[in-house]
């Protein structure tokens, strides 16, 4: 047995196109695939403002060892948005950040597993992409966050099988609150299908440590956190920021119990 409790292959990233992805999600991903990468004059590959995020259906996919992680990590849960193993039968989808403009767009195509009204995206998995990609997106800006609030707004229904856009942007960041707004539309932009709003709150660990030993604020104000700029390195890794939150939760829950016991 590996003496380390993952296992060193690598899991899939859905992210990455597939047989089910239709020829306007096909395109969509092209589109912003081209923008995380620039050609200078000279022909130089620089990287551009877009990033495409990797997606797993575990954050940890192969945790096998220690009876802490195995209890932390439930080897049989799955991200909820990933658990489908048919090819486009639920959610595929794709997230994009804008690292200058704090703006972020998921291209959603929805399969035939998320029937609400006949032939119709149901609300409920609608809420839940809007979730994923606000939840990502304020990940990306501040760190490991969990959602305190989320209000959604049904414009027009969405037919099953098409392609839509989720965007999500940064409205502001208020203490451990970062505030996101989000719209569902068309591909081509005409028409609005959701509108919502979310609260993201940073874990409370994550908040405490955020604080300097002379009880100063290392925060920057802009958005971006102490706890982003320190996770950076492990945010290039989905393991690493795996690892991370999970740790986080885990710790955040034994802070709680102390301190709500005595
Ligand atoms: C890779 C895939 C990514 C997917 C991302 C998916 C994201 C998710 O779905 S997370 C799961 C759903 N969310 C949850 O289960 C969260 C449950 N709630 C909680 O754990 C806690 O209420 C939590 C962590 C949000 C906040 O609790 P706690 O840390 O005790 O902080 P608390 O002091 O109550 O509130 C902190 C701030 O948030 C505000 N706040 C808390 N809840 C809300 C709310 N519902 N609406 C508005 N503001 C709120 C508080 O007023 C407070 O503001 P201020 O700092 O200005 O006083």
């Amino acid at each position: 047995m590996s003496p380390w409790p993952f296992t060193p292959s690598q899991p899939r990233d859905y992210s990455l196109p597939n047989a089910s992805w239709s020829s306007e999600m096909q395109r969509l991903y092209e589109h912003y695939n081209n923008l995380c990468e620039m050609e200078t004059e000279g022909g130089e590959k620089i990287k551009g403002a877009w990033r495409r995020l990797p997606s797993y259906n575990r954050s940890l996919k192969y945790a096998t060892g220690g009876q802490c992680l195995s209890k932390l990590l439930q080897g049989k849960a799955r991200i909820f948005t990933r658990n489908i193993e048919e090819q486009g039968a639920g959610f595929e989808y794709v997230v994009f950040v804008n690292k200058q403009e704090k703006t972020c767009v998921c291209v959603f195509q929805a399969g035939h597993l998320l029937e609400g009204p006949p032939g119709h995206v149901h609300g409920g998995a609608i809420a839940t992409i809007i979730d994923s990609v606000t939840g990502t997106h304020a990940t990306y800006l501040s760190g490991p966050v969990m959602t305190a609030n989320l209000t959604v707004n049904y414009r027009s229904p969405i037919p099953l099988g098409s392609v839509v856009l989720v965007h999500s942007s940064l409205d502001k960041t208020e203490g451990r609150k970062t505030f996101l707004s989000c719209q569902v539309t068309s591909t081509d932009g005409s028409k609005m299908h959701t509108e919502a709003t979310g609260i993201a709150c940073l874990c409370p660990l994550v908040w405490a440590t955020s604080w300097d030993s002379d009880g100063q604020s290392s925060r920057c104000g802009d958005g971006s956190s102490y706890c982003s700029e320190r996770t950076a390195e492990a945010k290039q890794s989905p393991w690493a920021v795996g690892v991370l939150f999970e740790c986080i939760l885990f710790l955040n829950d034994q802070f709680s119990k102390t301190f709500t016991s005595h």
